[in-house]
């Protein structure tokens, strides 16, 4: 699967085909925030943020209907939410060990409900995907990933062959690990932009001298922002969106004098490693210009030190899409609106 979802799915071609779905996305998000400054009113972005980085990832795993009557988008969006509760309160529980046995028990109407919702959504637009393709033909156009990876499953020669189980899971771990990640990371690239004025101005005038004020960023536009992309990777190392993750050893082994029996359960603490004083300089500060420099001593140690997607065979998939829509919300975000927090403080202590 991990090979499918890098060579077929999540690649620069795949997204690049993707690219009208982001950007009526992000128009879409542009012309709600106009109105609601039009009207003075406060915008909640972590509401907007995450219904752009929702429905931008949505529709490009599958399909443009999202948006449209029958909202899966919001359905699915409810789901993972709810998922992330319960798989929060399963962890909660399971740290106080016996406890785990009344969490499971306590939770159990929703342990089997919220799995059972998922596949009944997912059942519901793969027959819809399949009765298009069977419609139109082998010529029709793969307008999602959803398409493509019905083709790869139909296909009784394909190299890898994957069951209707799999690819459900599969559809499922892109919504867990696409969504409130991409949102997550918007919220806090623009938190720490409006937090840092001074990075914020130089953020505006790169996009102006780069682009102009006539058109809005094109993603194409992006190699030649690379102060944008300094901003996007020092916000994702002080606030990376999933800190935590883990690997299990499948042989004994010694890590940093450590001896770790096989079978061990180890957490990466990204977060951790992202502000160790060690290896960054002013580690709690926004300098995005640490990313424009060309010495870079961790390369030099071989270390990997700036790890917002993991790393190694299990590292995230997903960069490819989560840039694609963080490149087109952020720009177009910064390019057209002053944001300021309201009733909270101010980047000097004043009011917002
Ligand atoms: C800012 C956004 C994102 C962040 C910070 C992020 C971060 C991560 C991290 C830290 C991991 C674990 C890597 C490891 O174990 O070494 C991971 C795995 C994964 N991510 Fe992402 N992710 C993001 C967006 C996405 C998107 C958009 C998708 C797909 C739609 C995605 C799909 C996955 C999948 C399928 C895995 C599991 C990979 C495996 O087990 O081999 N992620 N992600």
């Amino acid at each position: 699967m991990k090979k499918i979802c890098t060579t077929e799915l999540l690649g620069t071609r795949q997204m690049k085909k993707l690219k009208n779905v982001r950007r009526e996305e992000v128009v879409r998000f542009l012309s709600k925030m106009l109105e609601i400054g039009q009207k003075n009113e406060v915008a909640d972005l972590s509401v907007e943020v995450l219904t752009v980085a929702n429905n931008g990832t949505c529709r490009m795993i599958m399909s443009a209907r999202c948006s449209g009557e029958d909202n899966q988008a919001e359905k699915c969006r409810a789901l993972v939410s709810e998922s992330f509760d319960l798989a929060a309160k399963l962890a909660l529980f399971n740290v106080f060990g016996p406890l785990k046995r009344i969490g499971i028990w306590y939770l159990r109407k929703k342990i089997d409900d919220v799995p059972k919702r998922y596949d009944e959504l997912f059942e519901k637009v793969l027959v819809e995907h399949e009765e298009k393709a069977k419609r139109e033909g082998p010529t029709m156009e793969k307008k999602d990933l959803m398409d493509i990876l019905l083709e790869v499953y139909h296909d009784e020669n394909a190299e890898i062959r994957i069951t209707r189980k799999q690819m459900k899971n599969f559809f499922l771990d892109l919504f867990i690990g696409g969504t409130s990640t991409t949102a997550d990371a918007i919220l806090w690239i623009l938190a720490e932009l409006v937090n840092n004025p001074a990075a914020y101005k130089k953020l505006r005038e790169e996009i102006d001298s780069v682009v102009g004020t006539e058109r809005l960023v094109d993603e194409a536009d992006i190699p030649n922002l690379p102060y944008f992309q300094a901003c996007v990777k020092e916000a994702m190392r002080l606030n990376p969106p999933a800190p935590l993750f883990d690997r299990k050893c499948r042989e004994n082994c010694k890590l940093a004098g450590y001896d770790i029996p096989k079978g061990t359960t180890m957490i990466m603490n990204t977060y951790a490693i992202m502000r160790d004083p060690e290896i960054w300089d002013s580690p709690n500060d926004f300098i995005p210009e640490r990313f424009l420099t060309e010495q870079d001593s961790a390369k030099e140690q071989n270390l990997q030190v700036y790890v917002p997607f993991g790393g190694g065979r299990r590292m995230c998939p997903g960069i490819n899409m989560t840039s694609s829509v963080i490149n087109c919300s952020v720009t177009a975000m910064v390019q057209c609106f002053d944001w300021k927090v309201v009733g909270g403080d101010g980047p000097d202590g004043s009011e917002g």
